[in-house]
């Protein structure tokens, strides 16, 4: 891939759209539409940051093959920081398509997936934590989920690893001049200073990766498994919850055979809503494998919603299965309020031990809220409403800020141990640099490759 030559792709979704945009970027950009654009200016001609009402014409036959807008905008006040032409035509999926093949017959290449985003990389414009913020924005499923990409995207954890680095930097730097003039004698003095700041430094990461696990519960949902005897409800529930009918709901037992998730947005918050089959002792192979997979879906739980059938007496089942999820974040859930109660509160309340219960119905949508409003206030009371921190959302960031965790650690306990300072500086620079992959900054080419190809085409 050359990275200077021009290139274009369409920007917007495939499909039928009222408008569709054709971006166009690099040092050609601008003399390339040029040459197929006619309105009152040439496009070479007019001040940057304009928008231009023209045509897009096939030059050899004359033919106006769309009615546009075409955007100039000159380098590097860009998305790229290149020049960039966006083209904005009518939707629909011709028309669009002819006025690319123009583009590309005179001079432009297309696009490769993420290209534009590498390319606001590759300027300098964005770091690469906030590039690939750009991927968790378009992927992002709620609206918490978008608010913590946006903010990544205007680039608030490469602020915080930046002021980390730059304390590294004066580290290294102490531990030089000490090295260096050794008739000093201040070695002691660097050896503590070095102990208290790294101390700092591994404290500030620890608490990027305490907001890590927050970071993944936003982009990938908040995973939550409805589990019970069967016929209790489940299935039912998750379709309330979802607004759907995407579970199979029948007065069988056994109906649900596997799993079943859907991602829903509940008050804002994003859960992966697993539904599972009613777990039993049971002789049918089948159900018996989906039990299996019941179960462990219970082990990676964020959070259980645990189901009784309050109008049937609880059976030895229910009181296993509620020694089972005591381990995890629990709501229990009596269901079929509607009919006459078998199951005594108090009973209930005893086997709980102390677990929120919650009463419903799912038939008549009775106690849905209450219910609601319970997941949300455990939630929200496991710390999530610091809205104000900053979250590390990305697999590749945290295993980065482990590693540098790691080496600041060995270079505190080195310190400690009495080790010479140019060891010490050793495992600093290794926290330097693997902080500085996040940001993008001494990454090779292979890895780019791999972060940008997970774009869509023409972002
Ligand atoms: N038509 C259109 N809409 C779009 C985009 C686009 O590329 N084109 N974007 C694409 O994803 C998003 C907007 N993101 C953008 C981010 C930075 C710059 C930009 O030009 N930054 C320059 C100049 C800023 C300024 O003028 O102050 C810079 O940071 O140097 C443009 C768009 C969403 N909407
Ligand atoms: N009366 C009443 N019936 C309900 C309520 N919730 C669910 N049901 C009914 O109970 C039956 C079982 O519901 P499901 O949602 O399939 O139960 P499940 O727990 O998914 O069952 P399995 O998939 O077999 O484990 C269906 O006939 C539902 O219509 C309720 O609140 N009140
Ligand atoms: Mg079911």
């Amino acid at each position: 891939m050359n990275h200077f030559d021009t290139v274009a792709a369409i920007a917007t979704a495939l499909g039928e759209g009222s408008i569709a945009i054709i971006r166009v970027s690099g040092s050609e950009a601008i003399p390339i539409v040029d040459k197929i654009y006619r309105g009152r200016q040439r496009l070479t001609a007019v001040d940057s940051h304009t928008f231009n009402y023209g045509h897009i014409v096939d030059p050899e036959t004359g033919e106006a093959v769309d009615e546009v807008f075409c955007a100039v905008l000159h380098a590097p006040r860009t998305y790229t920081g290149e020049h960039v032409v966006e083209i904005q035509g009518h939707g629909g999926i011709v028309a669009v398509q002819r006025v690319l093949r123009l583009v590309l017959n005179h001079g432009a290449r297309l696009a490769e997936p993420g290209e534009f985003t590498k390319r606001a990389f590759l300027s300098g414009r964005i770091d690469l934590s906030q590039a690939e913020a750009v991927i968790d924005v378009i992927r992002s499923k709620t609206d918490m989920a978008m608010k913590l990409a946006m903010s990544q995207v205007e680039g608030q954890l490469s602020g915080k690893i930046r002021s980390l680095r730059q304390k590294m930097v004066e580290m290294m730097a102490h531990i030089e001049v000490t090295i260096d003039y050794p008739e000093h004698d201040v070695e002691d003095v660097t050896t503590q200073h070095v102990i208290a700041e790294g101390r700092q430094v591994a404290a500030e990461i620890d608490r990027l990766l305490a907001g890590a696990t927050t970071g993944k519960i936003l982009r990938e949902g908040l995973k939550t498994v409805i589990i019970g005897k069967p016929n209790v409800g489940k299935s039912s529930l998750l379709n309330a919850l979802s607004r759907s009918n995407r579970a199979i709901v029948t007065d069988i037992p056994g109906t649900t055979r596997d799993i079943l998730e859907e991602m829903i947005s509940l008050r804002g918050i994003p859960l992966n809503i697993i539904d599972t089959a009613g777990i039993r002792e049971t002789e049918d192979v089948v159900e018996k494998i989906g039990v299996e997979r019941s179960r462990s879906a219970m082990n990676q739980a964020d959070l259980v919603l645990f189901m009784v059938d309050a109008s049937r007496p609880l059976e030895a089942v229910d009181q296993e299965l509620l020694a089972a999820v005591r381990h995890y974040p629990t709501i229990l859930i009596q269901n079929k309020l509607d009919l006459p109660r078998r199951v005594e509160l108090q009973e209930l309340r005893q086997l709980a031990e102390g677990m929120q219960i919650v009463e419903t119905s799912v038939a008549t949508g009775e106690g849905l809220e209450q219910l609601e409003a319970a997941v949300e206030e455990l939630f929200l009371s496991g710390g999530i409403e610091g809205k104000e921190g900053t979250y590390v959302s990305n697999a590749r960031h945290v295993a980065l800020l482990e590693k540098g965790r790691r080496e600041m650690l060995e270079a505190i306990q080195s310190a400690e141990l009495g080790m010479t300072l140019d060891l010490v500086a050793v495992d600093v620079k290794n926290c330097w640099m693997s902080l500085g992959e996040v940001i993008g900054e001494a990454v090779g080419d292979d890895l780019l490759d791999q972060i940008f190809s997970q774009f869509c085409l023409g972002k």
